[in-house]
């Protein structure tokens, strides 16, 4: 190489002449250099290139016997062929006379190699060709790329290279080291005149030898192709330390100096007979390597197809247990889908049977359905039918109440009448009052005295028979005649209920009616006075409920007269025991169809507690007072007015909002018995007397039980009338007028007072006809239980004790 320059290089006197594939040119390289060069040691430089198959097959596929011994073979083949063709170079040489050495190296890159055997060698005079690379021209210098410009580049300076082109000396390179080459140096450029020289000097040398040579270098170059080949390859595979091998055949055989021109020719046709069977052996040989090489290709093939057989087996090996498995799991899904679809049919099968059971029960089913539908209506004509004959039934009821009613009292004026009696009522229970006692208990109608007006007259607080009284003065105009008066007046004075103002005296000349004066103002005064001055406990409302629906029981049961006809909280007057006493009971009875209260009042407060059916029929009936307890009930619940109570609760318990509404002046309502109350109440407001429930069955039997409830919230309230009650004395209207004892057995009597069972047997017994309060004559001895007194007189005694 060029930067090898300052090496020390040793002078090797052999000439080196660079041979290729090319034998043509080849051996006029090696005419040149043998004419150029008489009697130089001559030796056969070749960088051999490997065949394109050997590398293939070293550097991919599989390892394996078969692949190795084809590589083995090819390779064989290869050196074969490249001893092959230097054997064409010695023996070329040999045929001139001129026995040489060999170097090789084994690479692809021709002047790599070249340079590489040039450095290794210490080659001091090289001759190479030129004429392969048609960048080269005779202008030498002025080529660039090409194998003999590269070797003219790198080579040590050291190194005399010839560039000799068809038998033309192209360029040189002069050696640049001390070499003392002076007979090349003289033979450098006039290469015409010595060729006759060397054909004469080397004949004699080649004949002598020729025989000896060309079999110890056959024999040699068999012996040695198997090692620089097999250290060529790693050589060329990237080894820094290639190996090169060199014939040593050179080493030992001098130039032939024979002259016998008889035995050149002889050895000369030896040599060529020798070249010929060595070339039939080798063609044999090449034959039998290339058989062989076919044989280990077929061989590695069926190989690499029995491991790619192998491979796949294995694959489909795995395969088939991969498959198995799957198949496996799917049986096992499979059955379980199996057992599920044969439970499902099972069930489809099951489901179809009680469908067709169904089916065939349908039109059974459609019969008695079509029968029913059929019964449903004629039930609901018959039920039509039945509400409208109850209507009409009803209707007539009334009407032949009212006449019972007319008639009766017309009997009975006409009774009165004809006893002549000079007071008119001599035998009724109500003390005849004279209009000057009117005056004088009430002061001259003293307007100090009077306590309140009403559209069914005054009202004046008075003393009488020194009792105080409440006076009510009936207006005059349309009114009754005296008899009449006198009759409704004794057939009120007969009811008796401890929660009903007792009538105690009527006064026909200025129709006033005398009272018992009852103290503690009315519930109207209660409910519409401020929240907390007046307020009820919930448990007192409820008492005050009771006591209204004991007294319309009562009425109910009571033939005759059986409605108050007037039912609203300014009615509802407090005893000083604050006990209700319902006022104007029945004083209807007494006045003028125009002064009837129920047709002239406008007020809404007022009209609230009407029932809207006597509006239309003017006929009253026990269902009016129903209508008006369930407005005051509503009341009692709420504090409400009473026009507008009957919404706001509905509104309310659509909502579940009743509390919201409650009275919270009366404490903590039970929700519960507040919602039960409500809804009670609501039903005795319906429009329908019809549709409003049975005084008796329905509104008595929910308010009955309650009595236990209120006397055991009241014994602890503070409520009005609860603690002045613990330390009154028995009320008189419980205590028997004959026993004087608080009655256990109260009954009615005839003159409408209340006696104790036995007393009043007794009474009877003992041949009395008369009543034992008034002394008069009875019209009958019939008692008639008096539950509501009953049942008061047991709260009051389970309070008391
Ligand atoms: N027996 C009585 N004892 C004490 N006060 C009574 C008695 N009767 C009536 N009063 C009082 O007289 C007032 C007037 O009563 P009254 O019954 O005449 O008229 P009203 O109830 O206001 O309405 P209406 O016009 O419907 O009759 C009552 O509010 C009550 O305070």
């Amino acid at each position: 190489m060029m930067g090898d320059e300052g090496e020390s290089f040793d002078y090797n006197p052999t000439l080196y002449v660079a041979v290729g594939r090319n034998v043509k040119e080849g051996k006029s390289l090696l005419e040149w250099a043998v004419k150029s060069f008489e009697g130089r040691k001559i030796c056969l430089l070749h960088v051999h290139h490997p065949t394109i198959l050997v590398s293939l097959l070293n550097g991919r596929l599989s390892e394996s016997k078969f692949k190795k011994s084809a590589i083995n073979t090819c390779e064989e083949i290869d050196r074969l062929k490249n001893q092959k063709l230097l054997n064409q170079y010695l023996l070329f040489l040999l045929q001139m006379g001129i026995q040489a050495d060999k170097v090789l190296i084994e690479m692809n890159n021709t002047e790599k190699g070249i340079l590489k055997l040039i450095s290794h060698h210490r080659i001091g005079d090289l001759v190479m060709g030129a004429a392969a690379d048609t960048f080269l021209t005779k202008k030498f210098s002025e080529t660039k790329t090409n194998k003999a410009l590269i070797v003219c580049q790198q080579a040590p300076l050291s190194c005399h290279i010839w560039f000799v082109c068809k038998g033309d000396l192209i360029c040189s390179r002069p050696e640049g080291g001390g070499s003392s080459l002076t007979s090349t140096k003289t033979l450098s450029f006039p290469l015409n005149g010595y060729g006759s020289t060397l054909k004469h000097d080397n004949v004699e040398n080649i004949v002598a030898n020729s025989e000896n040579v060309c079999f110890e270098h056959l024999s040699r170059s068999m012996e040695m192709s198997d090692s620089p080949l097999d250290s060529t390859t790693t050589a060329e595979s990237g080894s820094s330390s290639p190996s090169f091998e060199k014939g040593k055949l050179g080493e030992h055989l001098p130039c032939s100096s024979s002259s016998n021109s008889l035995d050149f020719m002889y050895h000369q046709n030896e040599a060529s007979d020798i070249q010929e069977r060595l070339e039939h052996t080798l063609k044999d040989v090449e034959k039998w390597n290339q058989k062989l090489f076919e044989e280990s290709l077929n061989r590695w093939r069926a190989e690499e197809d029995a491991f790619d057989a192998v491979r796949k087996a294995e694959a489909a090996e795995s395969q088939y247990k991969e498959e198995m498995n799957r198949r496996q799991e799917i049986e096992e899904v499979s059955t379980s889908l199996k057992q599920e679809i044969q439970t499902m049919k099972n069930h489809h099968d099951q489901s179809l049977k009680e469908l067709r059971l169904i089916r065939d029960h349908i039109p059974e089913l459609e019969n008695e359905l079509n029968k029913a539908r059929s019964l449903e209506k004629e039930l609901e004509n018959k039920i039509l039918q039945a509400v409208n004959l109850l209507i009409t039934f009803k209707g007539t009821r009334d009407k032949l109440r009212i006449e019972y009613h007319s008639a009766n009292r017309k009997v009975n004026k006409l009774m009165n009448l004809a006893n002549e009696d000079p007071m008119g009522i001599s035998n009724t229970q109500v003390f005849g009052v004279s209009f000057s006692d009117i005056i004088e208990a009430t002061q001259g109608l003293n307007p100090c005295h009077r306590i309140g007006d009403g559209r069914s007259g005054s009202v004046f607080k008075g003393v009488l028979f020194h009792a105080k009284v409440a006076i009510k003065m009936l207006p005059s105009s349309g009114s009754q005649s005296d008899s009449e008066f006198k009759y409704e007046v004794e057939v009120l004075s007969r009811v008796r209920h401890p929660n009903l103002v007792a009538l105690i005296g009527a006064c026909p000349e200025s129709r006033s009616l005398v009272y018992e004066y009852i103290e503690n103002s009315s519930l109207e005064d209660y409910l519409s006075a401020p929240a907390k001055s007046r307020a009820l406990l919930w448990q007192t409302r409820i008492r005050i409920a009771i006591e209204i629906c004991s007294v319309l029981v009562f009425l109910s049961a009571n033939q005759g007269c059986n409605v108050h006809g007037n039912l609203k909280p300014s009615k509802i007057l407090f005893d000083r025991n604050f006990f209700c006493k319902i006022s104007d009971f029945g004083i209807f009875n007494l006045m003028s169809r125009n002064d009837n209260p129920f047709t002239c009042n406008n007020d809404p407060e007022i009209i609230a507690y009407m029932d809207p059916e006597i509006l239309e029929s003017g006929i009253l009936t026990t269902e009016t007072d129903v209508y008006a307890f369930g407005i005051i009930l509503l009341r009692l619940l709420t504090g409400r007015p009473a026009s507008t109570v009957v919404r706001d609760v509905k509104c309310a318990l659509e909502r579940g909002h009743l509390n919201a509404i409650l009275d919270l002046s009366a404490g903590d309502w039970p929700l519960e018995l507040a919602k039960k109350l409500a809804n009670l109440s609501l039903r005795c407001c319906e429009t329908n007397g019809l549709d409003r429930p049975d005084l008796s069955s329905e509104i008595w039997v929910v308010l009955e039980p309650l009595k236990d409830l209120c006397h055991q919230s009241q014994s602890t309230s503070t409520s009005p009338g609860s603690s002045s009650r613990s330390q009154q004395k028995i009320p008189s209207h419980f205590v028997c007028p004959i026993f004087q004892e608080v009655m256990t057995d109260p009954c009615i009597a005839a003159d409408g007072f209340t006696y104790e069972a036995d007393a009043i047997k007794g009474w009877f017994g003992s041949g009395h006809k008369t009543s034992p309060m008034t002394n008069l004559k009875l019209e009958n001895c019939d008692l008639l239980p008096n539950y509501a007194l009953y049942y008061a007189i047991q709260e009051w005694q389970q309070r008391h004790t």
